[in-house]
Order: structure tokens, then C-alpha cells, then sequence
């Protein structure tokens, strides 16, 4: 069985972070492990606390996991803080780890910051350069890329910016701006488009935008995704295509669990074949 790392942070309410990454991983059928960065006390609601862990407890998971079983690929997500973000590239480095998709999670959908704002310059200079793909949201892209998104045509701008600063792919997510009318393609109908730009060519990944607000945890599970996908072997293009498609079953699926922004239904594979 192929195996996935993910380095990130703790949800309390299981809906992002690491409860969603593993989630992910065992529907798509890889094995997956753990090293967590932080502990958050969250809900469906909001952030309520954060306690960032140690560099050396965070390296030790780390070092723990690569002795014994190396995996085929590792997911980063939430990593608080500018010491983590360097503690965590050079555990990278020293372990010579492969296909790694790196979320660079900034701010939750609730508005809580979950990594401070001194870190980009960590984020962008020592840890990004180790990425097989980084993997934006539209907030997230516009700090990296230094320039506000609008539209489709910012979205191909930011990414060719942000490409040019490292050698991996760089994926936009466009969920921030579907249902605002700048990402409408031609026949009106609403999409949750991605923007893909990898190896100098650009490639949309477009799925139907679902008119549910239950989506707390969309940006972790679509990188868990793709991380499973390149461990399975797919190549970058067909792990963004797949991994998208597993996540639109899972916001389509809806639980509505929470009075806030509910988790995705990771189980929706089964659901629908139990049916
Ligand atoms: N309501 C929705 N319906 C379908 N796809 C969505 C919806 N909301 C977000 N997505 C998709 O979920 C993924 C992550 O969403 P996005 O909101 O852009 O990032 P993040 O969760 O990191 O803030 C993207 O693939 C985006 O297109
Ligand atoms: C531990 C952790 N990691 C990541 C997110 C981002 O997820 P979202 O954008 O859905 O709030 C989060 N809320 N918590």
C-alpha cells in the first residue's frame, strides 16, 4: 500500500487539518500518517485557541516516520509560525522526501489566523523551493504573488508569478472567487475553477460550484488528494483532476453537521454505492 505523510495542524472538530487529511487518504486508499505542527480548539463556528508545538517534538514525528515507513508522498498544511515552517523544510531536506504538495494555509474560512504574519517570507524563500506543487487559495495567492485577483486572467498572472519565484507547479484555487460572477465561463453556469500551471503550461480544472456552505476543510482535502494520487503514481495533471473530483463528491454529499461552515462527507464513495 502506498503511503502519505501529512505535516500539519489539528482540528478539534475533525472538519480541516489533519483529521481531514487522513480521512482523505484512507477513501482514496493510501495509508496515511501524521506529524502534528499545532493544536487548535476549533469548530464549525471559528478558531478558539492555538497552541503551536514544539520544533523538536515536530522534527521527532518527522524523523519517526521516515526511519520506518518513508512515504510516498507528504502533504503540508498549517504550520503556525516561521520556526516550524524552517524546522519542518529542513526535516524535508534531511530526509530526502519526495512529492510534496504544499498548502501554504495562512487564514481559516472562519478569519483566524493560522500562521503569522512573519512567516510568508520563511514560507516563500526556505520552504516553497522543496514543493512539487503549492497549492493557493485566492487570499493566499495574492500575498505570494504580491498582486490582488479579480479574475481568471489575475488567476493566470498570480500563478506565473508565483511559479517564477520555484521550480514546482503552482495550482490556484478559485473557490473564493466562484459565485461572484468573475469566473463565469461562457454558457453562465457557475464553476469552481482551479487554475494548474505546471512546467510553463497552463490548464483550468473546472467542476460544478455546489450551493452548499458546508465547505470547512475543501482546501485541506483537495491537497491530501493530490498528495495520494502522486503517491499512487498518478502524474501532476491527473492527481489535480482526480483529486478535484473526489473533493466536489464530498462537498456534494453534505453532512450538515455544526451550526457554522460544516465538514465535507469524505465517506461519499460508499454512501452512494450503498444506496
Ligand atoms: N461550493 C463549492 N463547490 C464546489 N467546489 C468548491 C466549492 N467551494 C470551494 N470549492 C473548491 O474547493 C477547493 C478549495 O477551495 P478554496 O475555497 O478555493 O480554497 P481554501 O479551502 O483553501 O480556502 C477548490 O478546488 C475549489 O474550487
Ligand atoms: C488545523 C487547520 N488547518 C487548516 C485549516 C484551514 O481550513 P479552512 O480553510 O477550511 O478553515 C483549519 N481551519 N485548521
Amino acid at each position: 500500500m502506498k503511503t502519505v505523510l501529512t505535516i500539519a495542524g489539528s482540528d478539534s472538530s475533525g472538519g480541516a487539518g489533519i483529521q481531514a487529511d487522513l480521512k482523505t487518504m484512507t477513501e482514496l486508499g493510501t495509508f496515511g500518517m501524521s506529524a502534528i505542527t499545532a493544536i487548535t480548539a476549533q469548530n464549525t463556528c471559528g478558531v478558539n485557541a492555538v497552541l503551536a508545538l514544539p520544533c523538536d517534538m515536530i522534527s521527532a514525528q518527522i524523523d519517526a516516520v521516515c526511519d520506518d515507513i518513508f512515504p510516498d508522498a507528504v502533504k503540508i498544511g498549517m504550520l503556525a509560525n516561521s520556526q516550524i515552517v524552517e524546522c519542518v523544510a529542513a526535516s524535508i531536506k534531511k530526509n530526502a522526501m519526495k512529492n510534496i504538495v504544499l498548502d501554504p494555509v495562512m487564514v481559516s474560512t472562519s478569519g483566524h489566523r493560522l500562521l503569522d504574519d512573519d512567516a510568508s517570507d520563511a514560507l516563500i524563500n526556505v520552504l516553497m523551493p522543496l514543493a512539487d506543487i503549492i497549492t493557493p487559495n485566492i487570499p493566499e495567492a495574492e500575498c505570494l504573488a504580491g498582486m490582488k485577483i479579480a479574475s481568471k486572467a489575475d488567476m493566470i498572472k498570480a500563478a506565473g508569478i508565483i511559479a517564477g519565484s520555484f521550480d514546482g507547479a503552482v495550482l490556484i484555487k478559485g473557490g473564493h472567487l466562484a459565485n461572484t460572477g468573475a469566473n463565469c465561463i461562457e454558457d453562465s453556469t457557475n464553476v469552481a475553477a482551479d487554475l494548474l500551471y505546471h512546467g510553463g503550461q497552463t490548464q483550468w480544472f473546472e467542476a460544478e460550484f455546489v450551493d452548499n456552505p458546508n465547505t470547512h476543510g475543501t482546501g485541506c482535502t483537495l491537497s491530501s488528494a493530490i498528495a495520494s494520487e502522486l503517491a499512487k503514481g498518478a502524474d501532476m495533471p491527473e492527481a489535480v483532476r482526480k483529486a478535484k473530483a473526489y473533493l466536489t463528491g464530498a462537498i456534494k454529499a453534505g453532512l450538515n453537521l455544526g451550526k457554522g461552515r460544516g465538514p465535507l462527507n469524505h465517506a461519499w464513495q460508499n454512501t452512494i454505492s450503498d444506496c
